[in-house]
């Protein structure tokens, strides 16, 4: 039921082609991030007057913020080819031993979801990024026997919604760790226009604040925002993106002056409704939702609580009272604290 909601920073509503054109490639055109872009910018530099491979790249944060990105992004600025895979689809040692071993110097190796490889890929990895060495047996049974195998110097770039979920040996290899945050309204307005730009849509300053203030912090949102705001705006509006076809075009979409729609609505409304207003555990919040556990986790809660009208504690979800504010309910006079026991665990 997730699968149709317009504010679902998942990717898979979007248009592969049209995604493709206003992707950035380059640091110049990867807006906002600034504190990730500055840092990059020198490692990035700094790599190149060596004449070495980047340091393997680590970059976590929520769907939707830029981490394909921003590793496309890298390579294209070290000026190398990109291999991409993923955790899921690395099934057997040797799926990514062909991979390393088709690496040339200083190629990027990406690799998506990161926190799902499987133990056996996983030890493959150690050597590989450590040593640029992979054991591959050769042979079965008694006769089998294990040879080192020289790898180029590469560069590894993880990307995890789940930064959490990774085991330590993994993530101590990596020598670059960047979080990607939610963006500001005025980064995400920049976004809004810039795709504008690039999609040939007239598109008011006014209008390209009114989608970014309802995107939730993230880049994809906003981009699929601006397309629906351009359908409605193309039809009742002379193609014009103005503030009020922007407004119009997110209340026929059900999306708040929040960027909240019908799922996050329900969300807080059965806390505050079902559950007192918690805290509820995350299991019992999603069956009574309907939904899928790591849907909520991933997908709906960390923008509620990045907000503030969701709070995270150790016995449970709580709606604060923002959240009750917001339904138009007047919040119960003694609200526990908000405050958030698992802040910095770094599970986001
Ligand atoms: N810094 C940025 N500046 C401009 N556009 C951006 C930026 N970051 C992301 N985007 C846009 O947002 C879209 C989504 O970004 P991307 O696919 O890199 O997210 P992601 O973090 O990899 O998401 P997921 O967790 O689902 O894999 C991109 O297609 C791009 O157009
Ligand atoms: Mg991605």
């Amino acid at each position: 039921m997730t699968d149709h909601r317009i504010v679902t920073a998942a990717a898979h509503l979007d248009d592969e082609a049209l995604e493709a054109s206003i992707r950035p490639k380059r640091l110049a055109e990867y807006l906002g991030q600034q504190a990730v872009r500055e840092q990059m910018s020198i490692y990035i530099e700094a790599a190149r007057k060596r004449g070495g491979a980047l340091d393997h790249v680590l970059i976590f944060g929520p769907p939707g913020l830029g981490k394909t990105t921003l590793s496309h992004v890298i390579a294209n600025e070290l000026g190398v080819n990109v291999r991409s895979t993923s955790g899921p689809v690395l099934e057997r040692a040797g799926d990514l031993a062909a991979l390393l071993t088709n690496l040339e110097a200083h190629d990027v190796l990406f690799v998506d979801e990161i926190h799902r490889l499987s133990p056996v890929v996983e030890e493959v990895l150690y050597p590989a990024m450590e040593d640029f060495q992979i054991d591959i047996m050769i042979g079965e049974g008694p006769a089998a026997r294990s040879i080192k195998l020289d790898l180029p110097p590469f560069t590894l770039i993880g990307a995890t919604t789940r930064a959490g979920l990774l085991t330590a040996p993994l993530r101590d290899r990596f020598g670059i760790v960047q979080r990607l945050e939610f963006y500001t309204p005025e980064e995400l307005t920049a976004i809004v226009r810039r795709s504008a730009r690039i999609m040939g849509i007239a598109c008011d300053p006014e209008g390209a604040q009114e989608i970014a203030r309802r995107s939730r912090g993230t880049p994809r949102i906003a981009n699929r925002l601006l397309r629906r705001v351009r359908d409605y705006a193309e039809v009742r509006a002379e193609g014009q993106i103005t503030f009020d076809a922007a407004r119009a075009a997110m209340e026929m979409l059900k999306v708040d002056a929040e960027g909240f729609d019908d799922l996050d609505r329900r969300l807080l409304h059965t806390i505050i409704e079902s559950f007192d207003g918690g805290p509820v555990g995350v299991e019992s919040l999603a069956a009574a939702l309907s939904e899928d556990r790591g849907t909520l986790e991933d997908v709906v809660e960390p923008y509620l609580i990045q907000q503030g009208f969701l709070v995270r504690t150790a016995r449970g979800r709580m709606a604060s009272a923002k959240a009750w504010r917001h339904l138009g309910l007047t919040p119960p006079p003694r609200q526990p604290m908000a405050v958030d026991l698992f802040a910095g665990d770094g599970n986001v």
